[in-house]
């Protein structure tokens, strides 16, 4: 059964809003997203819906093959990128790229 229903942390909220942040590396309990489907978002501390979110991609990656290149899609440098996956998932260097496309925002 593929997922649905991803939470990002508050602090990546603008950035996927506006574009900004096209994709999200995670480990192998959130790897089974389909390609194509439509997935609702909400932050990770409130569980508040933010967004809908269309996947476009799910891509098995090494964290030491991690690139500048996911670095740009996540809107960060490559060592903070890598800072921020070693604090989320110390230790595990077997990851996912998914990459994504925003759909529908939240009306203010
Ligand atoms: C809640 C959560 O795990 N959020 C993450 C994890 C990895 N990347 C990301 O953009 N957001």
């Amino acid at each position: 059964m593929s997922l649905t229903a991803i939470t990002f942390f508050e602090r990546f909220e603008a950035d996927i809003l506006s574009g900004k942040k096209t994709l999200t590396i995670r480990d192998d309990t959130e790897k089974d997203f389909l390609p194509g489907s439509i997935v609702q978002v909400s932050t990770y501390e409130q569980n508040r819906w933010f967004c809908v979110l269309k996947i476009e991609s799910v891509e098995a990656i090494l964290f030491s093959d991690l690139s500048d290149i996911h670095a740009k899609q996540e809107n960060m440098t490559l060592s903070a990128l890598k800072n921020v996956i070693k604090e989320i998932y110390p230790s595990i260097s077997h990851l996912y790229v998914i990459s994504y496309k925003l759909i529908k925002e939240k009306v203010l």
